[in-house]
């Protein structure tokens, strides 16, 4: 638990310098060797974590230590559950893929192509390929983002990440180190494809 409260506090600072973490948003979370996870205390700015805002829940999201656990905590424990070799998800709520997802407001998913740093993504060792990345209407009620996101993630070829609209990115790894890989691979290409859109929009292309 020491390890991993540590590295949280750090991916929090990581993440908010990024711009990806503003105003409390965002929550993260690793399996610990246990059964029971480490996460994010509820309304906390994750660019000031201190080790006392990291909690342990149970696989049942109960709080173990009394305090408040992340409110997408479900969300969490949804992909824990799904993918035993999972190690750490990360949410952030970038400008960027926020952004994205309200500008296609019907979108299902977003495709990413010919992207050099697809080659980030696990498995993935060409730009000649493309992944989409799932795309999940925003809710209050965790059970609701998950019943409609979780058989999108088991379907063959589906990456580790997912955005919801209006509402941020969720990227997983096996571990801390190739979760945040994820996550700044995927921001960064959206950024990208905005930038793009940007252009072609300047020069009437
Ligand atoms: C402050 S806006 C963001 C929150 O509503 C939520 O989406 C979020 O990411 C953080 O919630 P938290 O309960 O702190 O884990
Ligand atoms: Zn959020």
């Amino acid at each position: 638990m020491l390890d991993a409260r540590a590295a949280i506090v750090t991916v929090g600072r990581w993440l908010d310098g990024k711009g990806w973490a503003p105003a409390t948003s965002g929550n993260y979370s690793m399996r610990l060797d246990n059964g029971n996870f480490a996460v994010t205390v509820s309304g906390r700015h994750k660019g000031r974590l201190t080790e006392n805002d990291i909690m342990s829940v149970d696989a049942d999201g109960r709080s173990l230590d009394g305090k408040k656990p992340s409110a997408e905590t479900a969300l969490h424990l949804a992909l824990y559950s799904s993918f035993p070799d999972v190690g750490a998800v990360l949410h952030s709520h970038s400008p960027a893929a926020v952004g994205l997802t309200r500008a296609f407001p019907g979108a299902y998913g977003y495709l990413l192509a010919g992207h050099e740093m697809l080659k980030a993504l696990p498995g993935v060792t060409t730009h000649e390929t493309e992944v989409t990345i799932p795309i999940v209407d925003n809710s209050q009620d965790m059970a609701e983002i998950e019943a409609a996101i979780t058989p999108r993630l088991l379907a063959a070829g589906a990456p580790p990440a997912y955005l919801i609209r209006g509402h941020g990115l969720y990227g997983w790894g096996r571990d801390m180190v190739e979760a945040e890989r994820v996550i700044e691979a995927i921001e960064w290409m959206i950024a990208a494809e905005l930038a793009e859109m940007g252009f072609r929009e300047g020069s009437g292309r």
